[in-house]
């Protein structure tokens, strides 16, 4: 198997759904990732050897989605110096406000780049990252251009 570049970490299974917009994204893009599920909270020790091992992996770029409380992308953050993007998942209680703030809202001196609520975000997070990867990767640069043509080839100009 191909060595993953972007980490995609979610805090619970059930962010999944929103995380996968992430995923699909990187493999459209042809940029390899891997998918795992920790947790600040409920994992805390998968959390650090994740985050404390990342780089020495050979990741390049860590996207992690998380809902309410979300200490996941700090955490994260604060464990390695890889560049870290945070997906608010939408929240039940407060559609993902609190995932929002909690994740947008860090201290100076240690960033998580923070993407939209749910799958736009999700969407983002992967487009953000292949842009990071796509610096020092020009075959990636271009399917990124093309992509983004794409899309703006597939707007119509009339609504009906
Ligand atoms: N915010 C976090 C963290 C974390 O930040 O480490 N771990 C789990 N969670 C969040 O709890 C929500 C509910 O989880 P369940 O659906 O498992 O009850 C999820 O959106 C998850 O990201």
């Amino acid at each position: 198997m191909a060595q993953p570049l972007v980490g995609i970490i979610m805090g619970s299974r059930s962010d999944w759904e929103t995380m996968q917009a992430c995923a699909d994204i990187l493999t459209a893009l042809d940029v390899t990732f891997e998918a795992k599920i920790v947790s600040a909270h409920r994992t805390p020790q998968r959390l650090y050897d994740y985050a404390t091992g990342a780089a020495e992996r050979g990741l390049k770029v860590i996207v992690a989605g998380a809902g309410g409380a979300a200490h996941l992308s700090g955490m994260a953050a604060s464990m390695t110096a890889l560049p870290v993007l945070g997906v608010p998942v939408e929240s039940k209680a407060l559609k993902g406000m609190d995932s929002l703030l909690s994740i947008a809202q860090m201290p100076g001196g240690i960033p998580v780049g923070t993407l939209a609520i749910g799958k736009p975000g999700a969407i983002n997070a992967g487009l953000l990252a292949a842009a990071i990867l796509a610096l020092s990767d020009e075959a990636l640069a271009g399917r990124l251009a093309d992509w983004r043509a794409a899309q703006t080839e597939s707007v119509a100009e009339n609504p009906e």
